[in-house]
């Protein structure tokens, strides 16, 4: 169990909540009215800022109804929260691209996040050849 400091930056949202069962990413809840024209770009506000875990990021998407719901496509694809982003004004935010006239209202989940270790730090080793047979990819398996 992991302990995470949370400021809300506005009472109209419900409280995040660690729901068992199902899924263990935790909705995100928008914090404002959003309305969006067809092809418009805007940061939806999550009205939340926290302070995670020592060693941890998080990575937020689109829930897998958002597209159903609103036509939305969140621009970065993963949003990735760094553990330095714990400011008191540091908001979490939803960067979408709407691909129709949409209103998102306050209290509406939008996105979901999960928390993740951070990568151990790397260096990278200069070879010629890494010395393995070529596996192939991009839909080459199974094709001769
Ligand atoms: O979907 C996102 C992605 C990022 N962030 C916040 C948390 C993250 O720590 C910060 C910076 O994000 P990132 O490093 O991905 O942004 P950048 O475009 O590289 O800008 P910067 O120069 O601020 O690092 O913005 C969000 O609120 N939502």
């Amino acid at each position: 169990m992991e302990t995470i400091r949370i400021k809300y930056f506005t009472d109209a949202i419900e409280k995040l909540d660690y729901i068992e069962g199902k899924s263990d990413w935790i909705d995100l809840r928008a914090s404002e009215e959003v309305e969006l024209k067809a092809g418009e770009y805007k940061m939806i506000p999550l009205g939340v800022a926290m302070e995670l875990p020592e060693g941890y990021e998080a990575h937020i998407a689109p829930r897998s109804s958002t597209f159903k719901n609103w036509g939305l496509l969140q621009t970065n694809s993963v949003g990735v929260v760094d553990g330095s982003y714990c400011g008191d004004n540091d908001m979490w935010r939803m960067p979408v691209y709407a691909t129709r006239d949409t209103v998102i209202h306050v209290n509406d989940r939008v996105a979901q996040f999960r928390i993740v270790e951070n990568q151990p730090k790397i260096i990278f080793e200069e070879v010629k050849s890494l010395g393995h047979a070529d596996r192939g990819g991009f839909g080459s398996t199974g094709v001769k």
